[in-house]
């Protein structure tokens, strides 16, 4: 049947929605450029909220497996398609994305102009939006309280090695775990509330995990945060890295439209390498901010000069706003890992991380 796409900037779309006709799905609208890579995209608490404009004219072509989830269960509000592909192929397959998402009910709009939508998001910013059978826009009720279901309730390990790290969870991907568990960690997940039982459980080095929202958000947590962060070695990722720059009293901002997609190039202020990142945020930590701190800017984006990513003059803490562990995206800044077990390792007194 057909449905219709409505941005708070009082443009329209249409396309095809397969949906009972009372359904009506309200969310920020963002957009991801990544040809590959849905699934990640879909269950990543990152998105919690947000309606994803898959900018690929194709998506579900290899259908969904059982090992690309980021978490439990898709995260998303909504997706927009050009063409959700029902004939997927892939030996790992299970299910076609169609499928999937209709058994979680998270609606979905098809054969909508992508291009063109991205087109406003680029020019209004992130929005709120709906989709629904409905012709008529509504968009005087998008106006909503940002509600997020974050962090995990309980504590959890993970991996056996003999460092130990706790990841203060703030909506996890499921890939910084493994990138840990495989370089020999064991990981604790804490949910934020217990942040005060970290000290408790002997930890080697702490992991500021990615997650949905505003970082400010945040701000009752952050004198607790930075009290943890200046005690032991810490990886701050995406959210985590604006937590960071926020407890050591960096401000933090929208971006127009965010970053998201698998090929942000990003540069390494220490080497002047440049490597290609995996990104989804819409925040960013203001630059000038951080002046009258003692963080240095350590990576930046080649495209708009944003910082990507920060380290302090004197405590181990190392930041990235981009994604080491990918999934989706390109894997090559997966040693950040490697320079944080350094950090780790030295702190420790061991010998360099191998
Ligand atoms: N992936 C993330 O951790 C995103 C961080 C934050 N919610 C932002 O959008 O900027």
């Amino acid at each position: 049947m057909k449905g219709y796409l409505h941005l708070e900037n009082g443009s329209s779309f249409e396309g095809e929605i397969d949906l009972g006709s009372d359904f009506k799905v309200t969310g920020e609208i963002v957009f991801f450029t990544g040809m590959t890579g849905y699934q990640e995209v879909l269950t990543d608490p990152s998105y919690q909220n947000q309606i994803v404009v898959f900018t690929f004219p194709l998506i579900g072509n290899y259908g969904i497996n059982e090992s690309d989830n980021e978490s439990i269960r898709p995260q998303i509000k909504g997706a927009v398609f050009y063409e959700c592909c029902s004939a997927y192929s892939h030996y790992e397959a299970k299910s076609s994305l169609k499928e999937y998402l209709k058994k979680w009910g998270i609606p979905f709009i098809e054969h909508v102009d992508t291009r063109a939508v991205v087109k406003q998001i680029r020019e209004s910013g992130s929005m709120k939006a709906e989709f629904s059978t409905s012709k008529e826009k509504t968009t005087q009720h998008l106006i909503q309280e940002d509600i997020y279901q974050v962090s995990s309730d309980a504590i959890e390990t993970y991996g056996q090695g003999k460092t130990h790290l706790v990841l203060v969870d703030f909506g996890y991907k499921k890939s910084i775990v493994t990138c840990l568990t495989k370089r020999g960690c064991r990981v604790t997940i804490v949910p934020i509330d217990n942040i005060d039982r970290i000290a408790q459980m002997q930890p080697d080095g702490i992991i500021l995990s990615n997650g949905p929202g505003n970082p400010e958000r945040y701000t009752y947590a952050l004198s607790k945060i930075n009290r943890v962060i200046t005690k032991y070695p810490t990886l701050g990722i995406c959210l985590g890295h604006q937590l960071v720059a926020l407890s050591f009293g960096a401000k933090t901002k929208k971006l127009h439209f965010g970053h998201r997609g698998a090929n942000h190039p990003v540069t390494d202020l220490k080497t002047n390498q440049v490597f290609i990142t995996s990104q989804n945020h819409s925040y960013e930590v203001i630059a000038n901010s951080l002046k009258p701190t003692d963080l240095i800017v350590r990576f930046s984006h080649i495209n708009d000069e944003s910082v990507e990513g920060v380290c302090h003059k004197t405590y181990p803490i190392l930041t990235t706003q981009f994604h080491p562990e990918a999934h989706p995206g390109p894997t090559e800044s997966e040693w950040i890992f490697d320079e944080f077990l350094n950090l780790v390792a030295v702190s420790k007194g061991d010998m360099l991380y191998a």
